[in-house]
């Protein structure tokens, strides 16, 4: 899928690499315009890194090219590129204090002593850690060790910030409360960013738009909310992690599933194909004659519950309903489907099977 933008900042047109037989990025086609953020998701070998390796000349393209503010890279060595890295293997420095390790890129440039020194003193504002330069990395928490990296990374003022899990190392409650403040902090500085991460949630809460790799391609390319509400594809849905995916034949608006016939809404194809019921599109109810399941299993997710069901025909649902309506394990209980939430997905893709 080629995409329309007439101002990329960077535009990868069928960029290939291969290690040996091996194709790790297949003729990818991507344009990230200036000021964006998007994160890259994918399960694990889909290329990602290698992705991001690539835009960063860090590894040749075997076809294909990478131009960033309408110049061809191919012949521009990474440290020319004008990129901001926070790679996992760009540890700090653990010899240098934390103003050396972000005066680092400043000095290899060439700015002057004085100047770089405001410059750190200005990012480590910026990233909530004011007056550290003097302190050593290993006196350092995580969280404070990733937000001086980032420091790092933006100190020369990087047209592109290219972020491969920047919170990799931190535990859940601290990745959720940076990733909100990263977002903010590329806002209000007007970064384009490029980031990696294996965590949906991270991709998600950072992005503008969330791209999904399979096998070397782009299977999916949108914006958090459309990738999520609208996944392209049986193997998209599958990766964002729902299980109501199913093949069904639609005829006059319903379609016929193993768990009984469920309506869809208008413009679904008719015939074969593969439908996503979300969890939120499964709704209970104690009378009415629709399907009979019963509850297998409830998970608390703060004001929902999520509940497994085992239906008398058909494999096992999600259901995600509201804490004060949840059934209890065990209850049997009826099915109401509300097509809103029934998603026609794309057929088979190329290297499907
Ligand atoms: N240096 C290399 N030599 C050989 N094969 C490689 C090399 N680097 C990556 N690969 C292969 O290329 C494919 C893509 O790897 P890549 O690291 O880009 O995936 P990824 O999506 O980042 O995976 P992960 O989420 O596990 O980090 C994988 O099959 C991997 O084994």
């Amino acid at each position: 899928m080629k995409e329309d933008n007439p101002m990329p900042l960077l535009s990868l047109d069928g960029l290939t690499v291969r290690f040996g037989a091996h194709t790790a990025l297949d003729a990818v086609d991507l344009a990230v315009a200036e000021r964006e953020i998007v994160s890259v998701l994918g399960p694990s070998g889909s290329g990602k890194s290698t992705l991001l390796r690539a835009v960063a000349g860090l590894r040749p393209a075997d076809a294909g090219t990478v131009t960033l503010g309408g110049q061809d890279q191919s012949a521009v060595p990474t440290h020319r590129r004008g990129l901001g890295l926070m790679f996992q293997d760009h540890q700090l420095f653990p010899q240098r204090d934390v103003g050396g390790n972000i005066a680092f890129g400043l000095r290899t440039r060439g700015v002057p002593r004085h100047a770089a020194a405001r410059r750190v003193a200005e990012l480590l504002d910026l990233v909530g850690l004011p007056d550290a330069a003097g302190r050593s990395v290993g006196s350092l928490s995580g969280g404070e060790q990733q937000r001086v990296a980032l420091a790092r990374a933006l100190a020369p003022s990087p047209r592109l910030l290219m972020l491969d899990e920047p919170l990799g190392q931190l535990d859940r409650g601290l990745r959720e409360r940076l990733v909100v403040e990263l977002r903010q902090l590329f806002r209000q500085l007007g970064t384009t960013v490029l980031a990696v991460t294996h965590d949906q949630g991270e991709a998600f809460a950072l992005a503008d738009r969330v791209v999904v790799m399979r096998a070397g391609r782009i299977a999916q390319s949108g914006s958090p909310a459309e990738v999520w509400q609208r996944p392209a594809s049986e193997f998209v849905a599958r990766f964002l992690g729902f299980r109501n995916v199913t093949e069904a034949t639609v005829r006059g608006g319903t379609a016929h599933t193993p768990w009984g016939e469920v309506p869809v809404p208008a413009g679904t194809p008719e015939g074969v194909g593969q439908l996503l019921i979300r969890p939120s599109g499964v709704g209970l109810t104690g009378e009415g004659r629709g399907p009979r399941c019963t509850v297998a299993a409830r998970t608390f997710r703060g004001e929902r519950v999520v509940l497994l069901l085992d239906p008398e025909r058909g494999p096992r649902l999600e259901a995600s309903v509201p804490l004060r309506l949840a059934p209890a394990e065990g209850e049997r209980v009826r099915l109401v489907f509300d097509p809103r939430e029934v998603v026609p997905l794309a057929g088979a893709e190329p290297g499907d099977g």
